[in-house]
């Protein structure tokens, strides 16, 4: 497995002429297959699973994904890491189904019939291939998340970061996404309020007013979530 640092990281933003922490003295090392990260709404969770594919720097400190410094190098991590947004349609850059997960490939130097070739497979892996010609638009939300997955899988990281990957889906959708996680060979770092979704993953991290205050099984994280906010 990939193995992602974290050493003394705080970010923090400006706000009139002071500024606010979101994150505060963050130390760990994940190299486990699943990752699970829960708190409250605001406790720096996005931020926290930003930080690990260079979209959020930090502010001190330092993140390293397999000894690459996020801070420096950015586009090796990106090429690595590959991160699903809460909502889709922020992911979705082209037109059409097949087009959008074939832009993860570009710059790749691939032949043609190779992009065309890995984009079927994807479609095929995520119940897309009858999809590949429609406007990627109006497939439906949970049809959009699995399309923001082919499209980052079809890149092959060694890393995946969803954050709130079924937070917009219903009953079903929400499954079929879990079974999609639950298949995947890469390491996966979620963050969720669905607190079932990570009732089996190895490890999950607690976030409570931008501090990591649990870490550990899921169980007692679930637990420890309970006991800071309730
Ligand atoms: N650059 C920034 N400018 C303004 N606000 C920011 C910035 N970065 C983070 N924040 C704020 O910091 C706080 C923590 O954000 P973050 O998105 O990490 O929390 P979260 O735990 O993921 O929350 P949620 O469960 O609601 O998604 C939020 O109040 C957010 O609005």
């Amino acid at each position: 497995m990939p193995v992602i640092e974290f050493d003394a990281v705080r970010h923090a933003y400006p706000v009139s002429g002071s500024e606010r922490t979101v994150l505060e003295d963050v130390s760990l090392r994940l190299t486990e297959h699943r990752v699970g990260v829960i708190g409250a709404n605001g406790s720096g969770k996005s931020t926290f699973v930003r930080m690990i594919n260079a979209l959020v720097l930090p502010t001190a400190g330092a993140v390293r994904v397999d000894g690459l410094d996020t801070a420096k190098d950015a586009r090796a991590i990106r090429r690595r890491v590959g991160f699903c947004f809460t909502d889709p349609d922020a992911q979705i850059v082209m037109p059409t189904v097949g087009e959008d997960v074939a832009f993860g490939l570009r710059r790749r130097g691939l032949s043609k019939q190779e992009v065309a070739a890995r984009v079927d497979a994807a479609l095929e892996a995520y119940g897309l291939q009858g999809h590949r010609d429609h406007p990627a638009h109006l497939l439906s939300g949970g049809q959009k998340q699995l399309l923001a997955l082919a499209a980052v899988l079809v890149t092959d990281p060694d890393v995946v970061v969803m954050d709130e990957p079924t937070t917009l889906l219903d009953l079903v959708n929400a499954h079929r996404v879990r079974q999609v996680v639950a298949g995947l060979r890469q390491q996966v770092v979620l963050v969720t309020h669905h607190l079932d979704l990570v009732e089996d993953f190895e490890r999950v991290l607690v976030f409570h007013e931008a501090r990591l205050r649990f870490d550990g099984p899921p169980g007692e994280a679930v637990e420890a979530y309970r006991r800071l906010v309730l």
